[in-house]
């Protein structure tokens, strides 16, 4: 079987923390004999300086040929200006697209011994363990905009939000299923309150959970959910919900354990599945070497479980980051007085040791 990674690197933080990734996959290679092959692509805000646009075809191209893709992060101060179908974000929303990556997979776990980093307090975030299915590649981040335009005498924007019936059908189907693997509940976040998609998405998503009767399905409106989720974040098992709606609660979610840099996820589409932290590129740390590498690394290993079928060898990833954590190393974003402090490579290299 062939394991061919394509490593998109991207921007700010994206090449220290995808080559810590990269290093702790080699480690693994030496132990299990997975046979993984690397090639570096790029995109974003660097591909746009090199090529003159973000997303070069030679890019796409790879990704479509790869069994996985690990992804660091895109986009920066630096291009702001570039205008917007040129920005470093579109190369992130194409590659989804092109590739069909539907389903966007952000596991919210909280370690015990990250649970005191929490904002919240440890007897509420202990235990919590969370999988937000975020539908990835429709909804208003797709839908037609426009960037500027005369109205009534004003200048005004717009970008249109649309859900079609397949669509929710697709992505509750994924969560439902997902939900069968674990404890059995569904929450379908929305706001069928005030927006007609979400009013299809709220019909959609029962007539499609009606053909699975061992999960429990259960609705809260969006802004809702963002307080359950600081109140009781252990009521939840899978959230399913649109795109805008889960790029938002996904980050939100993620302080739950202290720190975003802690957060891995998996895009899985038709074909080849895609590999990224949830966070950006971090441009206020870039290139001081104190990113915390957990988030990339933690994607590597879920590479190894949803596209290699390794379960063995993500565990040993996921136990090695816990190992490091019990062992008291912390990176600046998680760092407290009585900890070990950890710099990126530290980290790293203390993540390779227990592998
Ligand atoms: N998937 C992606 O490529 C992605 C995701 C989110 C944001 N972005 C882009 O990244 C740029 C910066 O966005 P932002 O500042 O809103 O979000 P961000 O996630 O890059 O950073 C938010 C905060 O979290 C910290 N942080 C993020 N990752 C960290 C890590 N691994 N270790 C330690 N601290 C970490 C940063 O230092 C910052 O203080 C923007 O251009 C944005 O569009 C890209
Ligand atoms: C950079 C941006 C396009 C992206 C998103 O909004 O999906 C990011 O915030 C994410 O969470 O992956
Ligand atoms: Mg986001």
């Amino acid at each position: 079987m062939s394991n061919h990674i394509v490593v998109i690197p991207g921007d700010g933080i994206g090449e220290e923390i995808t080559a810590a990734a990269v290093r702790v996959l080699q480690k693994i290679d030496e132990k299990f004999h997975i046979g993984m092959t690397y090639e570096k692509q790029e995109a974003g805000g660097t591909a746009y300086d090199h090529t003159g646009t973000p997303l070069p075809d030679k890019t796409v191209d790879a990704a479509r040929h790869a069994d996985a893709i690990l992804f660091g992060a895109v986009g920066g101060d630096k291009w702001d200006h570039v205008e917007p179908s040129l920005r470093p974000e579109r190369a992130l929303l194409g590659l989804r697209k092109a590739l069909g990556l539907y389903a966007n997979l952000r596991p919210v776990t909280v370690p015990d011994v990250l649970a005191e980093y929490s904002p919240l307090k440890p007897d509420i975030v202990t235990g919590t363990d969370i999988l937000i299915v975020r539908e990835l590649i429709g909804g208003i981040y797709f839908g037609d905009k426009c960037e500027s335009e005369i109205h009534n005498g004003a200048e005004r924007a717009w970008d249109l939000e649309n859900y079609s019936v397949p669509e929710v059908r697709r992505i509750t189907r994924f969560a439902m299923e997902a939900a069968q693997k674990r404890r059995h509940k569904v929450t379908s976040v929305d706001k069928a309150n005030v927006l007609a998609t979400s009013r299809l998405w709220r019909r959609t998503v029962i007539d499609t959970a009606s053909h699975y009767p061992d999960v429990t399905l259960n609705h809260y409106y969006v802004d809702n959910c963002a307080m359950q989720l600081a109140i009781n974040p252990r009521q939840f098992d899978v959230i399913v919900t649109g795109n805008l709606f889960g790029d938002i609660l996904s980050d939100e979610a993620a302080v739950l354990g202290g720190s975003i840099g802690m957060m891995p996820s998996a895009s899985i589409g038709e074909e080849t599945s895609f590999y990224e932290p949830i966070h950006g590129s971090a441009p206020d740390i870039a290139g001081k070497g104190i990113a915390n590498p957990s988030a990339t690394i933690l994607s590597a290993a879920m590479m190894l479980r949803y596209s290699f079928g390794e379960e063995e060898a993500a565990r040993a990833i996921e136990e090695a980051v816990d190992q490091t954590l019990a062992d008291g190393w912390r990176t600046p974003d998680l760092y407290k007085d009585g900890f070990k402090k950890a710099d990126t490579e530290t980290m790293t290299q203390e993540i390779l040791s227990h592998i």
